[in-house]
């Protein structure tokens, strides 16, 4: 993030044009032409419209946008530091628009629980973006769905899978792809000889945990084609779905041009079809056979596919869903932690104490550890505060008029649960700029069993959403990832390379951020090599 994103870029509407090219590549002379026209209409009619959003009484009040594009010029890069601005500027609710579409953003958990929790019935749709809903999912992936049948039978099947018994059914899976972690990093490191970009490793951890669960199988190498297509394909969904980058989701004419954001959306849909769909196809194919299968999603959706009226597209998708949500988010907290960590070796040396007294150092730190390294997970807590992948969440739309305390909000309003302000609140969070695992000492939840607290205060954090859309994979998640960090911890002394400091700052991705890709060093804290003799890579 370089100073410039701090300030709000008042840019002119040619340059906001320009800007336009982030997501729609305006570059041939018609497009040009089309930029031109709207630029005329925005002098023409802007100094009547930029009024807009502030006139309508009851609708809480916000910053003035500029017809045609609303607030888009403001939030293409760091949005989330141009709505805390507003934050600051007009409250814990206001609204803005982008094209003809209204939002409303929340900053306070109070608010947040009153409107998207406590009225979960009304604010749990989604607006049906056309980059990610209507171009890459198809409707039909649960993520993208509004409040329909077709989401509720979707979610079920979804949340079948996170229940505590059947994550329980998965730790022997996930204890081997964190040990094969450590042991492919440590011999990529030559032993912590060389540095090496934790990134991919990280990538693959989440991939073979999300293979096993969607598709029951694993990849055995990083020399498997499927590594780089699922990572690409992971990493390209969240650089084209941010919830505010593309200007195409809100300005509907720009939808029937052949922009460059449009023909990527319809790519990685059918790469999707491609991997997904085949691997899918295969399963269907072996149970036909009656071959044996392990227990998976695909096998659980081909088993139920008449009752709950799956098609293919249905199937494919939401494995898709799947590979997408479970893999490039929590890399990425892997990612930031080893970047946070790096410059504070009195953090780790803080762990190392505690991993030496829980664990000891002639084994690795197993699942049945994890509950008693509280420290870790105070470490793991902060991570998610400091760098939230989705500052913005994955936003919820309204699906009835509602009043609260004053203000209206319309249906189909989005509604943005700003996560950065929550988190940077220096009344929750005392120094909320500093790095310190500390604050969380007294917390003994998970962040999963957290975010059903009913006093919205003391939430450990808001990365993993909120109300009946909250993320269904995030015990998942917080489990897998405490694993995977506290045997980081155990095996390494993690530093930055000489020289090489890591940007903590700029990040990758429209949505779904993780670091700017950086080198490190992982230097062994003990016979790592050893203990590691007989893990599969
Ligand atoms: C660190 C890891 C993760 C983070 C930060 C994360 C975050 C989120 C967020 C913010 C949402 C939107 C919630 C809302 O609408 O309020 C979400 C939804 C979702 N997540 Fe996760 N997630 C993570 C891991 C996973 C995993 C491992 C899975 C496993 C498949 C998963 C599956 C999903 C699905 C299917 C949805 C859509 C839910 C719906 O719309 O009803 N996520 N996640």
């Amino acid at each position: 993030m370089n100073s410039t994103t701090n300030s709000l870029p008042w840019a002119t509407p040619i340059l906001v044009l320009a800007t336009v090219d982030d997501g729609s590549n305006f570059n041939d002379a018609f497009h040009m032409t089309i930029a031109s026209v709207a630029v005329i209409t925005v002098l023409l009619v802007g100094s009547l419209s930029l009024w807009r959003t502030t006139s309508d009484h009851c609708i809480p009040s916000g910053p003035w946008g500029l017809p045609i594009l609303g607030s888009f010029p403001f939030l293409t890069n760091y949005p989330e530091l141009t709505l805390d601005h507003w934050a600051k500027k007009f409250g814990p609710i206001y609204s803005l628009k982008l094209g003809n579409q209204l939002f409303v953003v929340l900053s306070d958990p109070g608010v947040v629980k009153d409107i998207m929790i406590t009225n979960g019935a009304i604010f749990s749709s989604r607006r049906n973006m056309f980059i990610k809903a209507q171009t890459i999912l198809k409707g039909r992936a649960i993520t993208s769905s509004g409040y329909t049948d077709r989401w509720r039978r979707h979610r079920r099947i979804a949340a079948a899978f996170f229940q505590p018994r059947v994550i329980d059914a998965y730790n022997g899976d996930i204890d081997i792809e964190a040990a094969s972690m450590i042991k492919c990093m440590y011999e990529a490191s030559c032993g912590g000889a060389v540095s090496i970009n934790p990134a991919r490793h990280a990538g693959r951890y989440f991939m073979n945990n999300m293979l096993t669960i969607t598709f029951g199988m694993r990849t055995h190498s990083y020399d498997d084609p499927m590594v780089v297509e699922v990572l690409r394909m992971s990493r390209e969904f969240m650089n084209c779905t941010g919830p505010l980058s593309n200007l195409i989701d809100y300005v509907g004419f720009l939808q029937y041009i052949p922009t460059s954001m449009r023909s990527r959306g319809r790519k990685l849909h059918s790469d999707f079809k491609k991997t997904y769909g085949d691997l899918i196809r295969n399963i269907d194919a072996k149970m036909k056979q009656g071959a044996c299968v392990s227990h998976c999603l695909t096998k659980t959706m081909l088993e139920i596919r008449e009752k709950e009226g799956l098609d293919e597209l249905d199937m494919t998708m939401l494995a898709s869903a799947f590979m997408v949500a479970g893999v490039e988010t929590p890399a990425g907290i892997i990612s930031w932690f080893i970047a946070l960590v790096s410059t504070r070796p009195e953090i780790q040396a803080k762990a190392h104490a505690e991993l030496n007294s829980v664990v000891g150092r002639k084994r690795m730190p197993s699942i049945d550890d994890l509950e008693n390294l509280t420290y870790c997970r105070s470490i793991i807590k902060e991570v998610e505060r400091f760098r939230n992948p989705f500052w913005l969440g994955t936003p919820h739309a309204s699906t009835e008029d509602f009043q609260y305390n004053g203000y209206y909000i319309p249906k189909d309003t989005v509604v943005i649960c700003n996560t950065y302000t929550m988190h940077f609140n220096a009344q929750r969070y005392p120094d909320p700029f500093v790095f310190n695992p500390d604050r969380y000492a007294d917390d003994i939840l998970s962040s999963s069993e957290s975010s059903n607290l009913p006093d919205p205060y003391q939430r450990d954090h808001w990365m993993y959403g909120v109300g009946r859309r909250i993320c269904p994979g995030s015990a998942f998640a917080d489990r897998s990832l405490l694993l995977a960090i506290s045997r980081l911890l155990w095996a390494f002394q993690i530093s930055e390379v000489l020289g090489e400091p890591i940007d903590l700052t700029e990040y990758d991705g429209l949505s779904g951020r993780s670091p700017l890709p950086y080198n490190a060093m992982f230097r062994p804290r003990h016979n790592v090599s050893a203990i590691l003799e007989n893990v599969p890579l």
